[in-house]
């Protein structure tokens, strides 16, 4: 990996890099969805993979142990506004984990039923609030989101929401995610670290994982981030990409690398290709 902008800023995020070149098929690279892959729009139907990143992913995934794309959104969706459906050794954790898409095939649990009952009960809930109008709620099956980006005011309206969510999330044993300009109301029990430990436990074998990359942009994934902050702790190398927004400084502030975005990330996918290749 000879390219200068592929270095970190940090020293473990260097070595975690230097594993990965030196050991490329047993290393696991970890990705966000949303604001990672594809760019922050208003309209969350209308997002849609960086229109250079199945491309890039389709290059690094036979160089690779394995790529993990882990998303809030419902496994299918991620593939299909991602472009994924014909990349091989690509898999999909959707719901925070809760579905698995892999080789075209979805496994998804049964949505425990406290999702009816916020199904049942936001619009009520909503409209008590004061909900601006622009409030949107996204029904993903096994969780609903509620956006405030089209709101005149989205911060403003997502402080106005929130206490009456957590406590609708209390009544239904339901967990609340928080989010660029929303706030999603979840089964409890996984997270996008949860997900990745996991992910990693199953494949578990002497040598493996060499090295994990994880990028994201989000407060979810941060459970992530933690993931590979304790596998460095155990003495695997670790990277933490962040694609920078002004939204969210969180990751930035943890990351070892940021780049500018998706299309940064997909630059910085391209680039790591093009170095293992
Ligand atoms: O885990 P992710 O892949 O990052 O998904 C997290 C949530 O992302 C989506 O919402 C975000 O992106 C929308 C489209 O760009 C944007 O309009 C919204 O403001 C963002 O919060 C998605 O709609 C959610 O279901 C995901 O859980």
């Amino acid at each position: 990996m000879s390219a200068p902008s592929l270095n970190a800023l940090t020293d473990a995020g260097n070595d975690g890099l230097a594993a990965l070149r030196k050991a490329p098929g047993d290393a696991v690279l970890g990705l966000d969805f949303d604001g990672t892959l594809a760019p922050i729009v208003e309209d969350p139907a209308q997002a849609r993979a960086h229109p250079g990143a199945a491309a890039a992913l389709s290059r690094l995934a036979p160089l690779v142990g394995a790529i993990v794309i882990i998303t809030g959104r419902p496994a299918a969706v991620a593939v299909d506004y991602g472009g994924l459906a014909d990349l091989h050794g690509v898999v999909v954790l959707g719901q925070y984990g809760l579905e698995r898409w892999e080789d075209g095939k979805l496994t998804t649990p049964e949505p425990p039923p406290g999702v009816a009952q916020v199904r049942a009960e936001l619009p009520r809930l909503l409209a008590e609030a004061g909900a601006p109008e622009g409030t949107h709620v996204e029904d993903k099956g096994h969780a609903l989101a509620v956006h405030t980006r089209r709101c005149a005011e989205p911060q403003a309206a997502l402080d106005r929401l929130r206490d009456p969510l957590h406590a609708l999330a209390e009544r239904t044993g339901l967990r609340v995610e928080p989010g660029r300009f929303v706030l999603e109301l979840r089964p409890p029990g996984v997270d996008k670290g949860v997900a990745l430990r996991n992910f990693l436990d199953e494949r578990a074998r002497p040598g493996f994982p060499s090295a994990v990359l994880y990028a994201g942009d989000d407060l979810g994934d941060l459970a992530a981030y933690a993931a590979v902050e304790e596998l460095r702790a155990r003495g695997v190398p670790g990277v933490k990409i962040c694609s920078g927004s002004t939204e969210v400084t969180a990751l930035a502030e943890r990351a070892d690398l940021v780049v500018d975005g998706p299309a940064g990330v997909v630059d910085l996918l391209g680039r790591l290709a093009a170095a293992l290749a």
